[in-house]
């Protein structure tokens, strides 16, 4: 479980995140969603122990990440950031294998290895191990950059904004691959994602957390957020959720 307790965070004055408290459930796919600038790629950070919060604290499964090791931050959380360069001469398999330095430092074993190898396959990507980034696709890339996270190994996995300029088959694509790493299994993990696209949260998270302004709107299961009224008030936008195939398709009027 994700504990947050008493959040701030402040940059050049500003109060960028508000007096949060809020739990993410350890298990599921959890959605941030809220619109621009509330705060959501800031929360990741401070998840992530990357960016420390003025005030408050955060409790990852039972870890102050705030207080924590860089190494022992990274056995707990991975983070995707958003607009990850695309750090052209690499090949594939070269960048999935970063995602194991917190592990090794420098020094890879044959377990490393096979973890590079199953990331690989999870994703997908075998077949484009050695490719160089810049010769890829840009969906391809991101599921590379995904991979990269994911072999980390690590409990936790946040995404910002991974479906970002992906067209319908690349970004459903994706988001299935995230939303597998989530269901019970040998190798589960907590998949914690930013999301503009609100049918994606809609018809795969588990629990969402809404930001407004900076500060917690709702965190709760899909089916309390996912409606008309909470989408409606949180984008101070009309936005209709109706039942379409057992799916809630989220229209924004
Ligand atoms: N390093 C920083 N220095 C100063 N202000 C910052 C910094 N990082 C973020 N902000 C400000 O914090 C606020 C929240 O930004 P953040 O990127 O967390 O929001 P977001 O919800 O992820 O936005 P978006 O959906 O547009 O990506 C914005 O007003 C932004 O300008």
């Amino acid at each position: 479980m994700i504990e947050i307790s008493g959040l701030y965070l402040q940059h050049d004055g500003q109060q960028i995140l508000k007096d949060i408290d809020a739990q993410i459930p350890a298990s599921g796919l959890t959605a941030v969603i809220g619109p621009n600038g509330a705060g959501k790629s800031s929360l990741l950070h401070c998840l992530a122990g990357l960016v420390a919060p003025s005030e408050g604290s955060i409790r990852v499964n039972g870890i102050d990440i705030i207080a924590a090791r860089a190494e022992e931050r990274a056995r707990v959380v991975a983070l995707l950031p958003q607009g990850t360069s695309s750090l052209p001469r690499l090949t594939v398999a070269d960048l999935v294998a970063f995602g194991r330095w917190p592990h090794h430092r420098g020094r890879p074993g044959p377990q490393d290895h096979e973890i590079v190898a199953a990331s690989l396959r999870v994703f997908d990507l075998e077949a484009l191990a050695d490719r160089r980034l810049d010769t890829l696709s840009g969906g391809q890339r991101q599921r590379a950059f995904v991979a990269m996270a994911y072999a980390q190994s690590t409990p936790w996995i946040l995404l910002d904004e991974p479906l970002s300029a992906l067209d319908p088959k690349y970004a459903i694509d994706i988001m299935r691959r995230i939303h597998a790493l989530s269901r019970p299994g040998a190798d589960i993990r907590g998949p914690v994602v930013v999301l503009h696209d609100l049918g994606m949260a809609a018809r795969y998270a588990d629990w969402i957390l809404c930001l407004k302004d900076g500060h917690l709107f709702k965190s709760a299961p899909r089916a309390e957020v996912v409606t008309s009224n909470t989408l409606s008030e949180l984008f101070d936008t009309a936005i209709t959720v109706e039942q379409v195939k057992g799916c809630p398709v989220v229209i924004v009027e």
